[in-house]
């Protein structure tokens, strides 16, 4: 199977460009949704950031109140830290979780959305590494009329991330999203000659996807062993 990495800047595209990956049939594991499901209330996620943040950080409903949230970590750097320790473990065994269920169907190819896949170094299980980039007035626009925040708010959340430019430097493959939705859409077409063809063997073992197999060979194996043939492990 191969893992494609889609990472970018905050706004830069990255939903965008999974939406049309997934028009053609390719499945995304999206590490935002991930992140949303490990912080629902009542999770082991929920808890541990209610005791280290406080309850003032919840709705009447129980629920985080993300937008709240995200105005203190995006203003402070040690508390972001603390928050992505914290939900760390969650997100990273999410994320495991969906590559495995989409291996176990079959999947040939899947993308991996993740905004911190370098800053988590994530980048390594996947290959290619797709950067979505954008310049950062264009960020700064498209993030503030989608969050409906100030350019304050957006260029908080934009420095807490590692810098675009860096991001692009790291990339195997830029996709410059500063053009229209159309311009977009004609770049992913070659985008999509170069991850529909199969893994080398170099590139299998590069991006350590040999051993995140055997992994999950091993985990499967275990499983049926234990319930199917109700073998003691
Ligand atoms: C702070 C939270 C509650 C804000 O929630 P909100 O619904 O407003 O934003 P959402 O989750 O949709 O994130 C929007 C974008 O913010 C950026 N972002 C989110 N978390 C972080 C972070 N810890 N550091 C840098 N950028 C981040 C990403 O580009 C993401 O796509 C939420 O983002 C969160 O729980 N973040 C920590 C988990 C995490 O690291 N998520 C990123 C997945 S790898
Ligand atoms: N080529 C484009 N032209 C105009 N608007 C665009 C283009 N690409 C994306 N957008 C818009 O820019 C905003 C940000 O895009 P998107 O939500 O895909 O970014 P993202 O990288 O997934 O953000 P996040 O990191 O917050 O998840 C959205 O409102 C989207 O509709």
């Amino acid at each position: 199977m191969r893992i494609v990495g889609l990472t970018g800047g905050i706004a830069s595209g990255k939903s965008t460009v999974s939406k049309l990956f997934k028009a053609q049939g390719i499945p995304i594991v999206d590490a935002d949704i991930v992140a949303r499901d490990a912080l629902k209330k009542g999770t082991g996620g929920w808890k541990k950031v209610v005791d280290a943040f406080g309850d003032g950080i919840l709705q009447p409903d129980g629920e985080v109140d993300r937008p709240n949230l995200g105005r203190i970590v995006f203003s402070n750097p040690d508390k972001r830290q603390l928050l992505n320790r914290l939900l760390a473990p969650y997100i990273s065994s999410g994320i495991f979780q969906e590559i495995l269920k989409l291996w176990l169907k079959g999947h040939k190819v899947i993308v991996l959305d993740v905004p911190l896949l370098f800053e988590a170094k994530m980048d390594k299980w996947t290959n290619p590494v797709i950067v979505v980039w954008v310049d950062r007035e264009t960020q700064l626009n498209r993030l503030v009329s989608r969050d409906r925040i100030t350019e304050e708010e957006a260029n908080n959340k934009i420095d807490a991330q590692m810098p675009l430019d860096s991001k692009k430097d790291k990339a195997d493959i830029v996709i410059d999203n500063t053009g229209s939705l159309d311009d977009l859409n004609e770049h992913l077409q070659n985008v999509l000659r170069v991850v529909n063809r199969p893994l080398t063997w170099s590139e299998f073992v590069l991006s350590r996807q040999g051993a995140f197999s055997a992994f999950a060979f091993v985990v499967v194996g275990v499983f049926v062993a234990k319930n199917i043939f109700k073998c003691r492990l």
